[in-house]
């Protein structure tokens, strides 16, 4: 391990100056505050009427030509905030920064990883502890380029085999409502609907923002400009989008994502960094499906045409692309339904849960980072653990999954015994 590659400073504010000297082994090429950066943090306003409070824990992290500057009030209400300054132009730059921030909290350390930043909170529960700060992947390359700024998104990381989201595709009428109402009733707490945004009109039980929410198309066409979609397309002569927004919710409240979207938006998440599982319903028949869209009676003999038409080519869709995972006939409602719980791993849910929970490590706030490799090392100064003679954690970030936007997956925790403190690049600053 190189202490240069370790390209993290944590600090407070106040104490600036004393702690980039107390780094061991920096090198201002790889990682150290600039002097100019460090004269800007102490000169209040700065830049852009960048603001500090006193007593602010923030990390500066560089990654090529930009620090990144992490952090957010103390007070447990704001979230933490990311100001960028970019090393050449010698100028902050306010970024966009997409997904759901983390709270601000009592303080947090930071390491550069290839593309993004680990973050870790200090003193927050299990599932609130690991952050990511995307910084240069694909996604975020993807936005920088859509949208001509600089763009940094954050992801929540999530330990275990946390549940993926699932993609339900279908013609129209084929009964995914139906399937998905059913195991959203079955299973309250466990999913949550992702709440598409949609131009067309809304039907007589629907409601805005439970079933879909209803837009203008302007509105739309320009929020996906904005790069606020996670995908879009133009399904029976309306515009549809699944956004950022939608699946963070359901994420956030702890819940699996079920998508409800056409093959066209499968794809898109297909190939986007979202990890799902994508199922594809069939009907029997044309012959069932055309009696079931009109026996629901809620499109006009137009829309009812216009869907039956887009089916034939939907279906054919369905079974030939490699986009599904899984191919369900919907003929008999319970048996494809038992089907779909089945496939979830949903028919034997006790035994489910309790296998897939994972130990729960809360990270002590008095705590040092270092990296070798892929491996982050936690060396907790004080913790439960240390009196178990396991002060060390080691968070294996090698086989990271998904990302921005939704949760990063993959992580591993494991408490390991202690050894010399002296571990080279160890990087403490608090
Ligand atoms: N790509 C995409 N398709 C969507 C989205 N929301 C709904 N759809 C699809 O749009 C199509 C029409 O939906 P809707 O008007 O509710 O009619 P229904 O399928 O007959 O219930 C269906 O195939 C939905 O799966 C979305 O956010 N993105
Ligand atoms: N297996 C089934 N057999 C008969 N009718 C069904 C079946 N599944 C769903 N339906 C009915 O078909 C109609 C369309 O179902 P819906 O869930 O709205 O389809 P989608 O969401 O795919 O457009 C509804 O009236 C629903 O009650």
């Amino acid at each position: 391990m190189s202490p240069s590659n370790i390209l993290v400073a944590t600090h407070k504010v106040s104490n600036l100056l004393r702690v980039y000297s107390r780094i061991p082994g920096t090198d201002l090429s790889m990682g150290e505050a600039p002097a100019f950066l460090v004269d800007d943090l102490q000169n209040e306003p700065l830049n852009n009427g960048f603001e500090l409070k006193n007593g602010t824990c923030k990390t500066t992290t560089t990654c090529v030509d930009k620090t990144y500057v992490i952090g957010g009030a103390d007070d447990g209400t704001l979230s933490i905030e990311v100001q960028i300054f970019d090393r050449n132009l010698g100028e902050w730059v306010h970024p966009i920064v997409h997904g759901t921030k983390p709270m601000s909290c009592k303080g947090h350390s930071a390491v550069l990883l290839k593309d993004r930043i680990l973050i870790i909170k200090k003193g927050s529960k299990p599932d609130d502890q690991i952050w990511f700060l995307e910084v240069d992947t694909e996604y975020v390359r993807q936005l920088q380029k859509s949208l001509g700024s600089e763009v940094v998104a954050w992801s929540k990381g999530v330990t275990g085999n946390a549940e993926k989201p699932i993609v339900i595709s279908g013609p129209s009428g084929v009964g995914k409502g139906t399937l998905i109402a059913m195991l959203m009733k079955e299973f309250p707490s466990m999913f949550g609907f992702s709440v598409s945004h949609t131009t067309r009109a809304p039907r007589n039980m629907e409601k805005d923002g439970v079933h879909y929410h209803f837009t203008e198309k302007s509105v739309m066409e320009k929020e996906i400009k904005d790069g606020k979609f996670l995908e879009f397309a133009s399904v029976h002569g309306n515009l549809y989008g699944t956004s950022v927004e939608a699946v963070e919710v359901v994420a956030d409240a702890g819940k699996r994502c079920i998508l409800d979207i056409d093959v066209q938006g499968a794809r898109s998440v297909r190939a986007s960094s979202l990890e799902a599982i994508f199922i594809f319903i069939c009907p029997p028949s044309m012959e069932d499906l055309e009696k079931r869209l009109r026996g629901r009676g809620t499109e006009t003999e137009e829309q009812i045409m216009k869907r039956l038409r887009n089916a034939a080519a939907e279906i054919e869709q369905g079974k030939s692309s490699k986009i599904f995972d899984f191919i369900l006939y919907n003929d008999n409602l319970e048996d494809c339904y038992e089907k779909l719980k089945k496939l979830l791993g949903l028919d034997d849910f006790v035994t489910a849960v309790s296998k897939s929970a994972p130990r729960e490590i809360i990270l002590p706030m008095d705590h040092t980072l270092s990296k070798i490799d892929d491996q982050i090392i936690v060396n907790c100064k004080s913790s439960e653990l240390e009196k178990e003679s396991k002060n060390l954690i080691m968070l294996d970030v090698s086989s990271l999954k998904g990302g921005a936007p939704g949760r990063t997956r993959g992580l591993d925790f494991r408490a390991i015994s202690s050894f010399s403190d002296s571990l080279t690049g160890m990087a403490q600053f608090s």
